[in-house]
């Protein structure tokens, strides 16, 4: 692998992403509408800041070089948003990637590394959630990245599109030595949350229900550090370049920690008292989702680093105290 275009760069994850592969000295073209990402977060290679649905400019981007891959961070992640405004989800994360997945065939790029996610297989029938559970979505989120799944399998019969979907559970953390970290507007995800509330930049934290059928009444989830997260996409494309077959991959610990163990672990990290305020439980809320992602390591070879929830926050906390104004600069 030597270039590789990295489509929606700019934000949380993507960026992290570029950043790893800056340290392993692959080269990058970064492709980004910066809706939701920074320009100043992509931290290696060229930035084009572009629309995914403009295919002129990606037609130029494509035909300016060979790519090896084409890496996905540039669907919209909201789940209740995706419920109130499907057309959104379903133009941008569906009818653009499509877009994207018929650019590269007529450019002759054939490998593709797919950011999906847990809300494909819907409730849980069962736990830890491995990648043969049934995959029921129970909203236009979950629906949307599915359909891409489906699409992919479809692509690689009829034209040979080699592709891996990765299946994160709950993206959290940040770049360790505080390079890179978590921001989206409007912020929806726990952890940034609840480490604002300690950083006094929000009078307290909601719990979204606690009375679930958990040890303690919240939600359990499985939090994946971003490294960690990026660590299985560069395997990912080690494993395409290796000839590897279109496949999904989970990506979890295998370790749920509730909402109110969250709260607690960002106390002790932090040293600070963070305000809770009890509230109705959030529409579309499982209540455990936990990965069993040892096909992901057995197959690809990956090694979570960063794996206990102590390290993922104080990550997140020195990302946070670092960029306390809420920007890259
Ligand atoms: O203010 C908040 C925010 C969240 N939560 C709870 O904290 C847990 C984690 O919530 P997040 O919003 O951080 O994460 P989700 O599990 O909802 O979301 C993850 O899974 C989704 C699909 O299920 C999407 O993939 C999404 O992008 C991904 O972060 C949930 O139980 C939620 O109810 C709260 O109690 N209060």
């Amino acid at each position: 692998m030597q270039h590789i275009l990295v489509v929606g760069g700019a934000g949380y994850i993507g960026s992290h992403m570029v950043w790893l592969l800056g340290q392993r000295g692959i080269q990058v073209t970064t492709f980004d509408n910066l809706s939701g990402g920074h320009r100043d977060a992509v931290l290696h290679g060229e930035l084009v800041v572009g629309d995914m649905a403009d295919r002129a400019l990606l037609d130029r981007v494509l035909s300016s070089r060979h790519f090896d891959a084409v890496m996905h961070f540039a669907s919209y992640i909201q789940v209740g948003e995706s419920v109130t405004d499907p057309a959104k989800y379903y133009l941008n994360n569906v009818a653009n990637t499509i877009g994207l997945l018929n650019a590269m065939r007529d450019h002759g790029v054939a490998r593709f590394v797919f950011s999906s996610t847990a809300a494909v297989f819907g409730e849980p029938q069962y736990s830890p959630i491995d990648e043969r559970h049934p995959r029921q979505p129970i909203n236009p989120y979950g629906r949307t990245k599915w359909m891409v799944e489906q699409a992919l399998a479809d692509y690689d019969r009829a034209y040979g599109l080699k592709s891996v979907s990765l299946r994160y559970f709950n993206a959290a953390g940040a770049h360790p030595q505080g390079l890179l970290g978590e921001r989206h507007e409007p912020e929806t995800h726990l952890v940034p949350l609840v480490l604002q509330a300690a950083a006094g930049r929000r009078p307290h934290v909601t719990v979204f229900g606690r009375d679930y059928d958990t040890p303690d009444g919240t939600c359990v989830r499985d939090y994946i550090h971003v490294m960690d997260l990026a660590q299985a996409h560069w395997k990912a494309l080690d494993y395409l370049a290796r000839g590897g077959s279109t496949s999904a991959f989970n990506l979890g610990n295998g370790d749920g920690y509730s909402v109110q163990q969250v709260v607690d672990t960002a106390m002790a990290v932090t040293g600070r008292s963070i305000a809770v305020q009890e509230g109705p439980r959030r529409a579309g809320d499982p209540a455990r989702l936990v990965a069993d992602a040892s096909l992901a390591r057995n197959v690809l070879g990956w090694e979570p680093q960063y794996a206990d929830l102590t390290t993922i926050v104080r990550h997140a906390w020195q990302w946070e105290c670092r960029h306390a104004g809420g920007t890259w600069a």
